[in-house]
């Protein structure tokens, strides 16, 4: 594989201050990607996610799954999910995230968008089972979404598109100083797959 063939400058920093995001733009050719894409979407156990919105318990349409070297527990929206052995895709997958960003990971949590009228309200990924200021690396395959940042203090927003084969990172003290959100779309039909590597503590 040709890594870095494309015309990204995945040296640029997307965050004008406060933390780092990197874009490495589509890290495999299309074929590779789709491949990845169509195995994702039949060997992943895919569950719909539980979450709590002002006390009330609902199920959300996207689905989500938690893999990891270990099976450790992850909490989010007071729920708690182990980590499932790593797959021989998202294995290649971590490998493959590592090897490009230098960092290491030990799980991944992995969210599926029917389509564009799913996505994810603003959050931060800071949740006290993940190491501080721990990079965490996003994969996307299928349809192409924009992924946006808004500063807590400032209110200041920066966006970007994320393909079909590409990868990303979030480091530094992102975690600590923005959220990010993937906005719903009625423009988007197809699907969307999302991988995010992550380093869990584990004591
Ligand atoms: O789907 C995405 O690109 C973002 C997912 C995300 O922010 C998360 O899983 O914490
Ligand atoms: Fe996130």
């Amino acid at each position: 594989m040709d890594l870095f063939s494309n015309e990204v400058d995945h040296s640029h920093n997307w965050l004008p201050k406060d933390g780092t995001v990197n874009y490495y733009g589509t890290i495999m050719d299309l074929d590779e990607a789709n491949a990845y894409y169509q195995q994702l979407m039949e060997t992943i156990a895919w569950e719909n996610d539980v979450a709590l919105i002002f006390g009330k318990r609902i199920v959300t349409k996207r689905k989500v799954a938690w893999y990891g070297d270990q099976p450790f527990d992850y909490t989010y929206s007071n729920n708690t999910k182990k980590a499932l052995p790593w797959t021989k895709e998202l294995l290649e997958l971590k490998k493959l995230s590592e090897r490009i960003t230098g960092e290491t990971f030990n799980s991944c949590l992995l969210n599926l968008y029917h389509s564009g009228e799913e996505g994810m309200a603003w959050h931060s990924d800071a949740e006290k089972e993940l190491k501080k200021n721990g990079a965490i690396a996003s994969m996307s395959f299928g349809a192409e979404r924009k992924f946006a940042f808004k500063h807590k203090q400032t209110q200041e927003k920066v966006g970007l598109v994320l393909e079909h084969g590409s990868l990303l990172v979030m480091k530094g003290t992102t975690q600590t100083h923005w959220l990010h959100r993937l906005p719903p779309t009625k423009m988007i039909k197809a699907p969307r797959v999302n991988l995010t590597f992550r380093a869990i503590n584990s004591h």
